[in-house]
């Protein structure tokens, strides 16, 4: 057995020296200008954990690995013997997030049953040596990604030495890899598991060589004050700011980032849409007027960017000051969109819809791996603007962001309950939305929404066959609705033109707001609804599996405004059961109206309800909302094929 292994080995070096002499001048001239060397392969046999002997070969665009003396392209099918297709035999860069010299050990024989024979053929079982081992990422059921380990052996440790500096310097090339990263933890997210749910994912950050500055919040508002009060010069030091917790959490700190940084004109309010009508009738979109020209001196200011304090910028204060943010025009420059820095969500809340809809799946793991692994996919930004508080409030307008839902009335209900509820975690929606169905309340308001010349102006969602028979054919639309689902490398997303933010301050009129560069007009609805709604993604979770809206991209510049008109508790019941349903058609009644839009305008006209931004109670009487296509970036590859 020592005389074979030794044997072994000097066959090992005596290969491997054959081409590390070629390798070691090629890596050094692709060191030099930080590139691996990449046009001819590196070869070295290595003895593989729980494989044996290995021929691994570096290759342009992975690793790969056979037996040695073996004409067999891999290990699948060897001497003969078939071996199953769960044997894997390369790894591709773009799949590995690390790799990393480990200590002195054992490498085991295989554990394949016919692997196994094989070995024995060769007279290697358990044996000591220099090991690396290899991360990498392995696909799995429901868009899940599971951590895969490669550990190899060799006795000279020089030869593991070169390999990984091999792997490391491959890995460099990938240049979208995150290196330094801002880490915020919500330890009361969802099951208040938020810490342990960072405690998990953490070594993934660190076998990818990801230095991270982690802040445990010890109340709510702190990852808002902290992305307020971090220096841009600071922000441009990180890749990325991830946030471990639910979408309500991703909210504040988005807020945080985006209220004093982004300098945008607020969308027109529902007083300006009111006064177009009665002055000039509703079409719009082709008017050419400046928005400095029409917008009144007295309404230029933005208020929330000449806001005094942060709990003002959120609306906790009521008065509006002028330019005593603290920040210079300068330190306000942070151009949008953003590219370089990225925002990552590892799941930790109750509802997790934006990972949902941005990972397909509400797994840490798979968020940290493509975080770490550099993906990257734009997301649309809705602006909503608060006029009015209340009905007797003075107008004083407060900004906030949303990135997945606002919604008023039933939505903006259990929101409110639910805050009573906490205790409970995730249960508390479910108790909440229960004790509001049997509420049944409905809200008198008007919304004005704009529609864009692009979108088919006769009917908003184009419609094809209706399911339901002919008595349910009085409550539903005629026509099914076609969907074409947002998912990864989405065609309808990446045709998104990088948002050019103007800079000024001022307000925009319905003249000067031109949806985005694209024509239309204002159109008005009033009456009493259950529900108002704007989904700005699909909004899938566990209990909508195909969201609220399951055609929601997540980057065309669209809203997708939801208005549920009153109807019987019945019918309603039948419109939610529909959205519980995997492949339901929740939207399919002839009280519910869906317009896909860029902008929208709200008032309340009677009793109040509040709004729903992102999971977040937030109080509005009079409220304007628009959307900013892809303002932002996230580490995710989108919703899979
Ligand atoms: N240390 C803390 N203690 C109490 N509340 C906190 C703390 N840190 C953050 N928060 C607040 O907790 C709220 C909810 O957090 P989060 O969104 O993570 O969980 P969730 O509401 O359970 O999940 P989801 O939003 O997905 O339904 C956020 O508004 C955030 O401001």
């Amino acid at each position: 057995m020592e005389g074979e292994d030794s044997r072994l080995v000097e066959k090992t070096e005596e290969r491997t020296s054959a081409t590390t002499t070629s390798d070691a001048s090629a890596s050094a001239d692709g060191d030099s200008d930080g590139e691996a060397e990449s046009s001819s392969a590196s070869t070295s046999t290595l003895f593989m954990d729980n494989v044996g002997e290995v021929v691994l070969t570096l290759g342009s665009d992975g690793l790969s690995w056979k037996f040695p003396d073996s004409d067999y392209k891999d290990l699948s099918s060897c001497f003969g013997i078939k071996l199953g297709g769960d044997v894997v035999t390369e790894i591709k860069f773009s799949e590995i997030y690390g790799v990393e010299l480990i200590s002195y050990g054992v490498i085991r024989g295989s554990n394949h049953p016919n692997i196994g024979k094989l070995i024995s053929l060769h007279g290697h079982g358990d044996t000591q040596m220099y090991r690396f081992t290899v991360h990498g990422i392995k696909k799995s059921q429901h868009s899940q990604l599971c951590l895969a380990t490669y550990t190899f052996g060799h006795k000279d440790s020089e030869i593991c030495h070169r390999w990984t500096d091999w792997i490391d310097a491959s890995l460099k090339v990938e240049i979208e890899r995150p290196k330094n990263l801002l880490v915020f933890v919500n330890p009361r997210s969802g099951k208040k598991h938020g810490c342990r749910t960072w405690e998990n994912v953490a070594p993934v950050f660190s076998r990818a060589k990801v230095d991270t500055k982690v802040i445990v919040t010890e109340r709510a508002g702190q990852a808002f004050d902290a992305m307020i009060s971090t220096s841009n010069e600071e922000l441009r030091s990180y890749d990325g700011v991830i946030i471990v917790g639910g979408d309500g959490f991703f909210n504040e700190v988005l807020n945080g980032f985006l209220l004093f940084r982004l300098r945008a004109p607020h969308p027109p309010s529902p007083s300006d849409i009111l006064h177009l009508n009665r002055s000039n009738g509703p079409v719009l979109g082709h008017d050419t007027r400046e928005a400095t020209a029409e917008t009144p001196e007295t309404e230029a200011a933005s208020p929330l960017l000449s806001s005094s304090s942060t709990h003002k910028a959120i609306g906790l204060a009521n008065s509006s000051t002028e330019n005593d943010s603290g920040y210079s025009d300068e330190e306000l420059d942070f151009p949008f969109p953003r590219e370089h820095l990225r925002f990552g969500i590892i799941p930790a809340g109750s509802t997790d819809a934006i990972v949902m809809c941005t990972t397909g799946t509400r797994d840490p793991i798979t968020s940290a791996l493509q975080i770490v692994l550099g993906k990257r996919i734009s997301l649309d930004i809705a602006q909503v603007v608060r006029w009015k508080t209340t009905f007797t409030a003075d107008v004083d307008p407060c900004v906030r962001y949303a990135a997945s839902f606002a919604g008023y009335g039933f939505y903006g209900d259990v929101i409110t309950e639910s805050e009573n509820y906490r205790w409970m975690g995730p249960k508390r929606y479910d108790y909440a939305g229960t004790k509001v169905f049997l509420r049944h309340r409905s809200y008198e308001a008007e919304v004005a929404y704009f529609e864009s010349e692009s979108e088919n102006p006769e009917s908003p969602v184009e419609r094809g066959s209706n399911p339901c028979s002919s008595w349910m054919k009085s409550m539903c639309c005629s026509e099914k609705p076609q969907r074409v689902i947002c998912r990864a490398n989405c065609g309808v997303c990446s045709n998104s033109k990088p948002v050019h933010m103007s800079k000024t301050r001022q307000r925009l009129t319905p003249y000067s707001w031109r949806g985005g560069g694209v024509g239309g007009r204002w159109q008005k609805c009033a009456g009493r609804f259950l529900s108002v709604g704007a989904a700005i993604i699909s909004n899938r979770n566990e209990k909508a599996p195909d969201g609220l809206v399951a055609e929601a991209h997540l980057s065309d510049g669209f809203l997708h405004l939801l208005l549920i008109k009153d109807c019987p508790r019945a019918l309603y019941l039948w419109h939610l059961t529909q959205l519980a349903k995997k492949g339901g058609e929740p939207l399919n009644f002839s009280f519910v109206e869906h317009h896909k839009t860029p902008a929208f305008t709200f008032t309340s006209m009677g009793k109040e309800s509040v709004w729903n931004l992102d999971g977040e109670p937030f109080p509005a009487h009079q409220l304007s909302a628009q959307v900013f296509r892809g303002l932002i970036s996230l580490f995710a590859s989108g919703p899979p094929v």
